[in-house]
């Protein structure tokens, strides 16, 4: 994180709820229900500094981030974006306001028109927002395909012809078009071959430093969280249950569910390695969430209280909450003096993505 990570929140998200209607019958519509996406979800993150959301699929990771954008509306609860509370604009300053927010997604084919050259696709932003003329904005697509890590005159080219992660770059260098302070990336390498994984999180880090951008990067993936983040929210089932700085967060979580998701990751020194906790069956569904504490139904250490009462996000130090009645009692994940119990597939995964990330190899 650079050092202007410590002045005021470039966005400051409190209360947000997200629930989406389930409707029933063709003619008449009638809503049975609600998924509840998102709940009560509160955080903030400095300029500068990533802010990493973590959790497995359907948490509601990519519903917060377009919440933030607002690419869609939220049920409650603000999104402020350098001090203004988005949901007072109009529609003509909420334009303008997303000039300086973008978002980068998992599928960059997907999200770039195949049909458009990249300089017309890097050119776009810019249109949208009636920055410079068409000399101008050519000019610019061409630096932009230098400071992603391509060439100038990759700008006459189709998508297609352009392979997984350089096609991640064509999407890193439109979000970077129009001079934002935040990005929102959506799991921007989960679709991507380890090796060019730490190529594109090189990049993010590297333009995070040039630009002094803000990220808040969604992921399921905690070996590439680990290495981008500063501070880290893990969520479950819409509710964030945990927050802290990625130190802390690695070195002493406190909620089972972190605990589980962290001893996945194996740790080089078999000494320090802790015995895996296992989560028992799937996600439940966000449409009939458990009572009391979601994670209860899945929670090794639940009791009583945990089905009746739902925790709040307790502060256990400065920077760290917590949403478990017992994170003061449960036990720390136990440590192992023997091997070959981690995630075997995942310390794969790891050790290529290190191994990689050290290379720095050219993309
Ligand atoms: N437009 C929608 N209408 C109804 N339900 C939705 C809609 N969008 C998302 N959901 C539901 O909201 C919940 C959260 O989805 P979301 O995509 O935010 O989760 P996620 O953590 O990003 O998961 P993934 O990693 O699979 O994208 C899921 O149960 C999903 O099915």
């Amino acid at each position: 994180m650079s050092d202007a990570a410590n002045s005021a929140p470039v966005l400051q998200v409190d209360g947000l709820v997200k629930h989406f209607a389930v409707t029933r019958g063709l003619i008449r519509r009638k809503t049975i229900g609600l998924v509840r996406a998102v709940e009560d979800v509160s955080f903030e993150i400095a300029r500068g500094e990533t802010l990493a959301l973590v959790g497995e699929s359907g948490c509601g990771k990519s519903t917060t981030g377009r919440l933030i954008l607002r690419l869609m509306d939220p049920t409650a609860g603000s999104v402020r974006f350098k001090g203004k509370e988005i949901a007072d604009l109009d529609k003509d300053a909420l334009r303008r306001m997303r000039r300086h927010m973008q978002i980068i997604f998992q599928d960059p084919y997907a999200s770039l028109n195949p049909r458009m050259t990249v300089g017309e696709i890097l050119a776009e932003p810019l249109r949208v927002h009636e920055i410079g003329d068409d000399a101008s904005r050519a000019a610019r697509g061409r630096e932009l395909l230098e400071i992603v890590g391509l060439l100038p005159e990759h700008a006459r080219r189709y998508p297609h012809q352009f392979s997984g992660g350089q096609r991640q770059r064509i999407g890193i260098a439109r979000a970077l078009a129009a001079n934002p302070d935040l990005i929102v990336c959506d799991e921007p390498v989960s679709a991507l071959d380890v090796s060019i994984q730490a190529q594109i999180v090189n990049l993010l880090q590297n333009l995070q430093q040039r630009f002094g951008l803000s990220y808040l990067f969604i992921a399921h993936d905690l070996a590439v969280v680990k290495h981008i983040s500063d501070r880290v929210a893990v969520m479950y089932l819409g509710k964030l249950v945990e927050i802290a700085d990625k130190k802390t967060l690695y070195d002493r979580p406190l909620h089972p569910y972190t605990q589980a998701l962290l001893a996945a990751i194996p740790k080089p020194d078999p000494a320090l390695r802790t015995k895996r906790v296992m989560l028992q069956g799937d996600v439940p569904s966000p449409f009939r969430p458990p009572t009391g504490c979601r994670f209860h139904t899945r929670c090794p250490h639940a009791q009583a209280r945990c089905s009746a009462e739902e925790p709040l996000l307790r502060e256990a130090a400065p920077g760290h909450r917590v949403a478990c009645h017992f994170f003061e009692t449960i036990p720390a994940p136990t440590i192992l003096a023997r091997a070959g119990l981690a995630n075997g597939k995942f310390a794969a995964r790891l050790a290529a993505f290190e191994a990689a990330k050290t290379a720095r190899a050219p993309g």
